[in-house]
């Protein structure tokens, strides 16, 4: 029977043994910590459990016209708490997930002792498996330059979220990409004055422009500060921080939050014993199916680089877990992965949304083609369509509005099937919904 060894325990490596176990597979799954990996424990889940309190608590803040609503108070003591909460029962449905699919887990860090030998450490034992294929699912580390280190009081990461338990009068979140645009929308929504100091490439510079820029109103007319400049240096001081950019100017606050992008966690593997080298950009070449240039070893989720989207870690573990079972996988497909940032509002994106001159054309509808947003009292956003100008195949799409995320999928549907304009425009989606925006875009093609 092949041995199949997956290295990590987050979502990628759950997915990903699980894929692999359907095979006639004996699959072991080495986690460091406890099943859920960064992503259950100190990133993706603690964020949005912060996300959806600061949503609870814009509830008061909006309330529809001639609705009362009751003030909701969230504390952070209560937050912290849900954190522990959904993040234990997240682990244990992911583990179970794994007992039922026959995988067998062990504890403790591993490390290649030649390409077909790990060694996994843990507090008080060592052992050796042997592998026919190997699946790194390892995840990132956040990036902190020496002139920026978290101290986890005054200046904070992402996994700090997990023991916040008082929030700051006011707060510097350092960053415009999705983490900092998380933690600066969610911050505000609580309370917090934000000074948003999002780099030299501005708000979500991954995004199409007009997206970042919505994001960038909503957050001013909520009161932020933006800065578009580079942060040089970030110092605690007696009563808070204080923050140098690279045009001179200082600014402070009781508190920092950091978020300038994350790397592949690939350090303690001994990779040069499986005969790996890591390239320039920091990452392992990989083939379309995760495959390395040796053959037997994958690399999934976010330690195969950015961008680093749950979604497309899980859709990468699926393909590289049911290659490496010799079982049938189409190949990885970027242009069907949906990003979104779960900010004020929502953004969200995928496919191709930008091209050589007249190659593309795009199409938007606002929310208010919709019954659903002026019921919710949620007209101000849109949906984009990007096709095709000969063929008028889906390309790409963009939204920016409540749940801008879901808005996406059936995008995504159309770009994978190769759908046209005109078969979006075919679809009337359920009255009222606020998927009908796509389809309404679509039928605003002349
Ligand atoms: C604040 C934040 C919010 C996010 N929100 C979202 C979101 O809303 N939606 C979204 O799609 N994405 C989001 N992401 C990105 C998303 O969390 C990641 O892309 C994805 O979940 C990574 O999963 P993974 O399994 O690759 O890694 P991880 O979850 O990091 O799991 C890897 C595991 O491997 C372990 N490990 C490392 N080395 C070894 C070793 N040598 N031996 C044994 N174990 C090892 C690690 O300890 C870890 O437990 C967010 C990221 C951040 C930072
Ligand atoms: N909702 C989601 O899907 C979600 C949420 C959070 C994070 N993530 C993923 O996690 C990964 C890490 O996210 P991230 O936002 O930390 O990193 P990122 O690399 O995506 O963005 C970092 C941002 O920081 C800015 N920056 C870099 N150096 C700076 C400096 N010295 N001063 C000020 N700004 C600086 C950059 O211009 C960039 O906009 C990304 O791949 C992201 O996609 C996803």
């Amino acid at each position: 029977m092949k041995q199949i060894v997956v290295i990590g325990g987050g979502p990628a490596g759950v997915e990903a043994a699980v894929a692999a176990a359907k095979g006639h597979s004996q699959v072991t799954l080495i986690s460091e910590g406890p099943i859920g990996g960064r992503t259950g424990w100190d990133s993706l889940l603690p964020s949005k459990v912060w996300l959806h309190a600061a949503e609870l608590a814009g509830v008061a803040e909006h309330t529809a016209e001639g609705v009362a609503i009751g003030a909701v108070h969230v504390t952070p003591t209560e937050v912290l708490n849900r954190i522990k909460q959904v993040a234990q029962r997240w682990s244990e449905r992911e583990a179970q997930r794994l007992q039922a699919a026959g995988v067998k887990v062990v504890h403790g860090v591993a490390a290649f002792h030649s390409p077909h030998e790990l060694i996994v450490r843990n507090d008080d034992s060592q052992q050796t498996l042997t592998a026919d294929a190997v699946i790194i699912a390892t995840g990132s580390v956040p990036r902190f330059p020496p002139t920026m280190k978290p101290d986890g009081q005054r200046i904070i990461a992402p996994r700090f979220a997990s023991h916040l338990n008082t929030l700051p009068p006011d707060m510097i979140v350092i960053g415009g990409g999705p983490t900092g645009s998380e933690f600066a929308s969610l911050f505000s929504r609580l309370g917090v004055k934000v000074t948003w100091i999002v780099g030299a490439p501005g708000v979500l510079p991954m995004f199409d422009p007009a997206a970042g820029a919505a994001l960038a109103a909503a957050m001013t007319a909520h009161g932020a500060t933006i800065h578009q400049v580079d942060v040089e240096r970030a110092e605690r001081t007696e009563g808070g921080v204080v923050v140098t950019t690279a045009d001179g100017a200082t600014h402070t606050a009781a508190m920092a939050f950091l978020a300038i992008g994350r790397v592949p966690d690939l350090s303690r593997l001994n990779l040069a014993a499986a005969g790996l080298e890591v390239g320039a950009n920091g990452q392992l070449a990989v083939d379309n199916y995760g495959r390395t240039v040796a053959g037997h070893i994958f690399v999934v989720g976010d330690a195969a680089g950015g961008p680093m989207l749950a979604n497309r870690a899980l859709a990468q573990a699926w393909i590289a877990g049911r290659t490496a079972a010799e079982l049938s996988a189409p190949g990885y497909c970027p242009h069907t992965v949906v990003s979104a940032v779960y900010t004020v509002p929502e953004i969200a994106q995928v496919g191709i949304v930008s091209g050589g001159e007249g190659e593309l054309q795009r199409v938007r509808a606002s929310y208010t083609a919709s019954l659903k947003a002026y019921l919710s009292d949620e007209t101000e956003g849109w949906v984009e369509l990007i096709y095709d100008a000969v063929n008028r195949q889906i390309r790409g799409g963009i939204a920016v509005g409540t749940h801008a995320a879901d808005m996406l999928a059936p995008v995504a549907l159309a770009i994978q099937t190769g759908a046209t304009i005109a078969d979006l425009a075919a679809v009337f989606a359920a009255y009222p919904t606020l998927s009908e925006v796509v389809f309404a875009a679509a039928r605003a093609v002349k």
